[in-house]
């Protein structure tokens, strides 16, 4: 039985479809979309095969037990919305599910190679002759509103949404909408006050040359309540809003009434994980120190009112999400003038709501992140919405005029649309990787990827040695993977001395025996300061490479590849044992850890420690104390951690590594796309090795496949004007 749909004529395609619905020992019969029982029958047997959750079909089953009357093709629209949920997306987009179901719906879900296809109908199949309108119609139901009073679902054009996840999408769109259209005014933000100040941070403006979109950006956003500072990899975004950060103080600073009094601007830095807030922490500071404060209003006082600490937003909000017990809400605000929030593309919609719900009215927020990078696990890529527009710049005539008063600079005319919205003034894109610059192998693959050019890609590898390699193996020999984590690609450089290994730079591209050979000089001493000075070193070491992969499970996926690099490592002598705790054994909390105060993606690694009035030795795991320091935790007060010798590309997000090796799978899957790889490679920040088995067709598919998100935040912020 395939499952194919037969439709037979006159109007109402759906009610007269009938569908061959396999049952287990019975006759087949024909099932109509319009029946509730036949629809909750077909959804059954979608859960059976794993391409359903069971609480997509009980979402489905409620609203039938709540009315009774509710079509067929209503109880399928909201299992699908239950299905989406689940996968990141918004809202379930009815029209795109009807045009291309497969590709929205990833129904059934693509399997790996050795698993049994499974002959059912589906989506694609049942809804083949259904119309639009005729979708639509089924909806016209008590469980379905515009939103404007609770319902278990709402429509909103073409897009169906549970009525939680619209009412943020509202949320965060009204809150950007009101602060794009309220400005700071002239009298607010005198605009040769702004000259001073960048003038001050950025020096004089550069007599020619191309546009300085940091200049640019940071008077763009002094002048919006809600800004966007988005680039890629090294671009400048930290830079740039620190010195942002000086501008707003400085106005503040200036304004201050004749005598002193004033206070200065409460800003808070914040970032969605602990890994980007402790990253973000580590480069501020020296950010904050090397600004010229001198001729700013406030001198050098103005450097202690810029924040260096960075707290999660979850810790910023205090208390649990989705618990409605957060500290800080509607009801009781954030004590903050300006609120920055960095690493923004992994914001989903309800954190986001959340936040823009306890930001008091009048107070900024500053978003900064890479829009080209995966979104958030959770629903919703609110960066990626907001920044639709962000690469032609849509700047209205009357603020380029403005920006050239504040800064000195011209946008260039490409980038000037008289049409330009609200939201168009207040993001900014910076264009130019100061990391990695115009020559650098790993910015230009970058670019080349994001853009599309896949053939312009490949050619990269051959063309950036330095940074670049391209391992490629065939059919199931791992042999060479097996020498590339082990001793990494500059595998001649390991023997050189330091003084060669400083020449090479920050190109020697490590393998894992490089930290290994650290585990293995443990102090003699059973000095603790020995220790945390070794440990130090080794999970500095540890992070000089690190690989990335695809999938979860499977042998190219986190598993496969964990099980297949500890066995490596084992056989060649750098760890004692490829299961259990062993020294050197590198693992990532994978739950936050409130008590020992360790965050979902911090990574550690078990070493030996002094026992307590024993000679022997016992395993601790040591993690970066967020200064410079280290902690030690007993292996068995960690519940929630994992090996990651190797790391989905996911989880990698927010974090940069010296080295990164992306192996990919041998064949296509849908979670393999352009941002996954992009994403992917900007985690190294110095060299870059691709691994793939087989063929690099799967790479260059990849980049001809954009992740697909439905939202219609993107589409509520196009319609700001
Ligand atoms: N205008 C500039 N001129 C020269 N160097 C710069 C400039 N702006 C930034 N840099 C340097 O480029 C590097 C990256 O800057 P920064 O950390 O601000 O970028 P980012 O976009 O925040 O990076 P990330 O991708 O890590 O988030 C830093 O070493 C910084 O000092």
């Amino acid at each position: 039985m395939n499952g194919s749909a037969r439709t037979s004529q006159g109007p109402g395609a759906a009610e007269q479809l009938s569908l061959d619905l396999p049952q287990a020992n019975a006759p087949v019969r024909p099932i109509s979309l319009h029946d509730a029982a036949d629809v909750l029958r077909l959804l059954d047997t979608w859960v059976e095969a794993g391409w359903l959750q069971p609480l997509d079909t009980a979402f489905a089953r409620f609203l039938q037990q709540i009315r009774a009357d509710a079509s067929g093709l209503l109880l399928l629209a909201a299992a699908l919305v239950s299905h989406q949920l689940g996968r990141g997306h918004v809202c379930l987009d009815l029209a795109a599910t009807l045009h291309e179901a497969q590709r929205v719906l990833d129904l059934p879900p693509e399997v790996s190679a050795d698993s049994e296809p499974v002959d059912l109908p589906t989506p694609g199949h049942v809804l083949v002759s259904v119309s639009l309108a005729e979708w639509l119609a089924a909806l016209d139901s008590p469980v379905v509103s515009d939103g404007s009073h609770p319902t278990p679902l709402v429509r909103g054009g073409h897009r169906l949404y549970l009525y939680r996840y619209w009412r943020y999408e509202q949320a965060v769109a009204a809150a950007i909408a009101e602060r794009v259209h309220a400005p700071l005014t002239d009298d607010e933000l005198p605009v040769e006050r702004v000259r001073a100040a960048i003038d001050a941070l950025f020096g004089a403006p550069p007599a020619s040359g191309g546009a300085d979109w940091q200049r640019l950006a940071c008077a763009l956003a002094a002048r919006s309540r809600f800004a966007v500072v988005t680039g890629g990899p090294g671009t400048g975004k930290t830079t740039t809003v620190v010195r942002l950060l000086a501008v707003l103080q400085a106005l503040q600073y200036a304004q201050r009434p004749a005598g002193g009094g004033g206070r200065p601007l409460r800003i808070s830095l914040a970032a969605p994980t602990g890994k980007a807030a402790a990253r973000l922490r580590e480069s501020i500071a020296d950010r904050v120190n090397e600004l010229r404060y001198d001729s700013l209003p406030g001198g050098a006082d103005l450097a202690h009112t810029i924040p260096t600490n960075v707290v999660t937003l979850h810790s910023l909000l205090g208390g649990r999400p989705h618990m409605q017990a957060r500290r800080h809400h509607a009801g009781n605000p954030l004590p903050l003038d300006v609120l920055v929030i960095d690493e923004a593309s992994m914001v989903p919609l309800s954190l986001m709501a959340d936040v823009i719900a306890a930001l008091p009215a009048g107070a900024r927020l500053i978003l900064i992140g890479d829009k080209d990078q995966l979104a958030s696990v959770e629903a919703g890529a609110v960066l990626g919405e907001i920044c639709r527009r962000a690469e032609q710049g849509h700047y209205r005539p009357d603020i380029a005029d403005w920006l050239a008063r504040a800064t000195g600079m011209h946008v260039p005319p490409a980038l000037i649309d008289p049409q330009g919205s609200a939201l168009d003034q207040a993001v900014v894109m910076l264009r130019y990787s100061h990391r990695f610059g115009s020559h650098s192998g790993i910015g230009r693959l970058a670019a080349a990827v994001n853009e599309g050019r896949a053939d312009d890609a490949l050619r990269q590898f051959e063309c950036s040695p330095n940074d670049l390699a391209l391992l490629q193996m065939r059919g199931d020999r791992r042999t060479p993977l097996a020498r590339l984590v082990v001793e990494g690609i500059d595998a001649a450089a390991e023997g050189t001395t330091a003084g060669t290994e400083a020449a090479h730079g920050k190109r020697l591209r490590r393998g894992y025996a490089h930290y290994l050979a650290k585990v293995a000089q443990a102090p003699e001493t059973d000095d603790p300061a020995a220790f945390d000075e070794w440990a130090v070193s080794v999970l500095e070491a540890q992070r000089a490479c690190q690989v990335l992969c695809v999938l979860r499970s499977g042998p190219w996926g986190v598993s496969g590849l964990n099980d297949f690099i500890a066995r490596v490592l084992h056989r060649e002598g750098l760890i004692s044992a490829y299961t259990g705790w062993y020294a050197g054994r590198p693992v990532m909390v994978t739950r936050n850890n409130r008590a020992l105060r360790l965050t979902n993606g911090d990574i550690g690694v078990v070493l030996p420690y002094p026992g307590q009035g024993s000679a022997e030795r016992t395993l601790r795991v040591a993690f970066p104390d967020g200064g410079a320091g280290v902690r030690w935790f007993a292996p068995n007060r960690l519940d929630d951690v994992e090996t990651v010798y190797a790391l989905t590309v996911h989880k990698s997000q927010g974090s940069e590594f010296h080295h990164a090796v992306l192996v990919l799978p041998p064949a296509r899957t849908p979670v393999l796309t352009r941002e996954l790889v992009y994403t992917g490679i900007t985690r190294a920040s110095a060299g870059f090795t691709l691994v793939a088995p087989g063929s690099t067709d799967p790479f260059v598919e990849a980049i001809g496949q954009r992740v697909y998100r439905s939202g219609g935040l993107g589409d509520a912020l196009d319609t700001l004007r």
